[in-house]
């Protein structure tokens, strides 16, 4: 509770920074429609009675007042709506400006690969809209109820047995309540069938999937299963509104007889002259506006417990630890970086994916990875980059654990390229200009970075890339090259050199030339850079390449087999000896 409060009092900052005069005239409105309701049905009651009694005063005073309160009512509804939408969607978009701001300082990227992560980030997106309404949600839920108060008041002042009317306008809201969360399940549980339809029939028409559907004369079976999936979620969708129907009809039915059971009893207390005509037009009068008013109560308490658990989610991210308060990494490597049995477990995997993981990659060196698919080479890449944090043992950066560096300090000290690398569909200056979000506009520091990496120049530096919005679709290897180019941008401009350059297959889709020209330019960096004692970490399946490397080490399932220069593996007549001399033969 203390959390929500303490959210309260945040998104209410918030709310006075972004409109305080809007916000202030929001508030007021809220309160005076309260009383409005009230004030027209009192005036219709003085109205009725002071119309038969003769008293002209009254009845002026009467229509006065009631004109009033409609004229309130008409203008703050329109008004009130507009500011509330106009306010809260302000709100919003700073609350999710902080939420993605939170989510993009977390330097590791274990929260946006595992599941329950992803679920809680969805989660807090989805919502913004809540959070951003809590003031308005708290302000009237505590209006709804005071005006429902004095509703129940002005019908127990008739008579108390008049309150149980608003008794049966509970099961209406209840009901329509009910109908609503029908629907919404429907929905939710059809949510996952509809992304498979989608799903299935984006792989029809992407031009990436629709070559593999059409050599395989898939496209009627997908589509009709598509179909299926379809009507299932519809027919539930179906379901769930008739029998939504079903219970509003139920809970009117009551109201109704309870209604009329009402007017029977103010009849009987005209009768007996122990009411007035006017009390039976205040009885009408609030009942109809008194399911609106329970509607009100229950919805903003319902939001406002919505928030409420979006409070919880909130404040998990504000706690998840973003801890730059590390020291700085060397200005340049004199050991190098060693890793002390290493282990790593990705969260909610059954088994660890680094066992006991010791190498050594001294200062200035080259180092190459090796192994079969899966034996985790990129993840050792991750751990060295810091986008995941090990298991076990120890990863020291000239001695100093990499965990008591500063993360943001380590990663403005990184180059390279990731084995996924994107495909950034921008201006061609902007897609390699990311690379140093400060030279983003230099033509001179971004040409110099794509012709370094050997990248194509299309027509110039602001060719649109990406066919999907009208421009030029480079190939796999120019994408290739174009991630290349963006790792250089911070070399490029003159920024101090990294400590550690990875690559990890950066050069899959290139063509056996051009990647042995690559590879050598990366190498002769690193030499040149040798002074910083840059370490270069490299992942290639390519034995031509992996052999430039000063220090080599295989990896199996996990573990580290062999390590060594190229001549003591060949030496040794290990797997890396034996896998270099198929590679061989293959290309001779
Ligand atoms: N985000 C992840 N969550 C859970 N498991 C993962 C994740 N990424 C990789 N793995 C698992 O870790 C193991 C090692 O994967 P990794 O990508 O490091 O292998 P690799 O040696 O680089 O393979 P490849 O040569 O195919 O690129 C694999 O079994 C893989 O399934």
């Amino acid at each position: 509770m203390r959390d929500w409060w303490r959210l309260l009092g945040h998104i209410t900052r918030i709310t006075l920074r972004e409109g305080r005069r809007s916000a202030v005239i929001l508030a007021v409105l809220v309160v005076c429609e309260a009383g409005v309701i009230a004030a027209m049905g009192l005036s219709q009651r003085e109205l009725v009675d002071d119309s038969a009694a003769g008293a002209t005063g009254g009845v002026i005073a009467a229509v006065v007042i009631g004109a009033l309160a409609y004229a309130v009512s008409a203008v703050t509804g329109r008004v009130r709506g507009n500011l509330l939408i106009y306010i809260v969607g302000r709100v919003r978009g700073r609350v999710s400006e902080e939420i993605q701001r939170r989510v993009s300082s977390i330097p590791t990227i274990t929260h946006l690969e595992h599941a329950p992560y992803i679920d809680r980030w969805n989660r807090i997106f989805g919502s913004s809209q809540a959070l951003s309404a809590m003031p308005w949600s708290a302000l009237n839920s505590v209006v709804a109820v005071l005006g429902l108060a004095v509703t129940v008041g002005l019908l127990a002042s008739i008579t108390p047995v008049l309150c149980l009317l608003a008794a049966l306008g509970v099961p209406l809201v209840l009901a329509n309540r009910r109908a609503d969360r029908l629907l919404r399940d429907s929905r939710d549980a059809g949510t996952e069938l509809l992304r498979h339809e989608e799903r299935l029939h984006e792989l029809c028409v992407s031009p990436e999937s629709a070559k593999e559907v059409m050599l395989s004369a898939g496209g009627p079976a997908l589509n009709r299963r598509a179909a299926a999936m379809w009507e299932t979620a519809a027919v539930r969708e179906t379901t769930a509104r008739l029998r939504g129907a079903l219970w509003q009809s139920t809970a009117w039915m009551a109201y109704a007889a309870g209604f009329a059971l009402a007017m029977v009893v103010v009849a009987r207390l005209i009768r007996d002259d122990r009411s007035t005509v006017g009390s039976a037009v205040l009885v009408v009068s609030l009942a109809t506006q008194l399911q609106s008013q329970l509607r009100v109560v229950l919805d903003s308490l319902t939001t406002a417990a919505e928030a409420g658990q979006a409070v919880a989610h909130y404040w998990w991210l504000r706690r998840y630890p973003v801890d730059d308060s590390g020291i700085s990494p060397p200005s340049a490597l004199t050991d190098g970086i060693t890793l002390r049995g290493v282990g790593f477990r990705y969260p909610g995997a059954a088994a660890d994916t680094l066992h006991s993981v010791d190498l050594h990659l001294a200062a200035g060196s080259t180092v190459a990875l090796v192994g079969a698919n899966g034996a985790g080479k990129s993840t050792l890449i991750k751990l060295l980059t810091g986008l995941h944090v090990p298991s076990a043992g120890s990863l020291l950066v000239d001695g100093v654990p990499l965990s008591t560096l500063s993360p943001f300090r380590w990663n403005a000290r990184l180059a390279g390229v990731h084995q996924d690398f994107a495909r950034l569909r921008l201006r061609l200056r902007e897609t390699v200009g990311v690379g140093n979000i400060r030279f983003i506009r230099s033509p001179t520091v971004v040409g110099s970075a794509i012709s370094q990496a050997g990248a194509p120049p299309f027509a110039g530096l602001e060719t649109q890339l990406g066919a999907p919005f009208g421009g030029v679709e480079p190939s796999l290897g120019q994408w290739q090259r174009l991630a290349l180019a963006r790792s250089l941008m911070r070399e490029v401009a003159g920024d101090r050199p990294p400590l550690c350059v990875v690559l990890d297959e950066p050069t899959a889709a290139l063509d056996p030339l051009a990647e042995h020209e690559l590879f050598q330019l990366f190498v002769d960096r690193a030499r040149a850079a040798r002074l910083a004692g840059a370490v270069t970490v490299l992942v290639s399946h390519r034995f031509t390449t992996v052999r430039m490397a000063d220090h080599i080490a295989v990896l199996d399932d996990g573990r580290i087999t062999e390590q060594g220069s190229h001549p003591e593996l060949m030496a040794a007549g290990g797997q890396y000896a034996e896998l270099y001399r198929l590679q061989e033969r293959a290309y001779r």
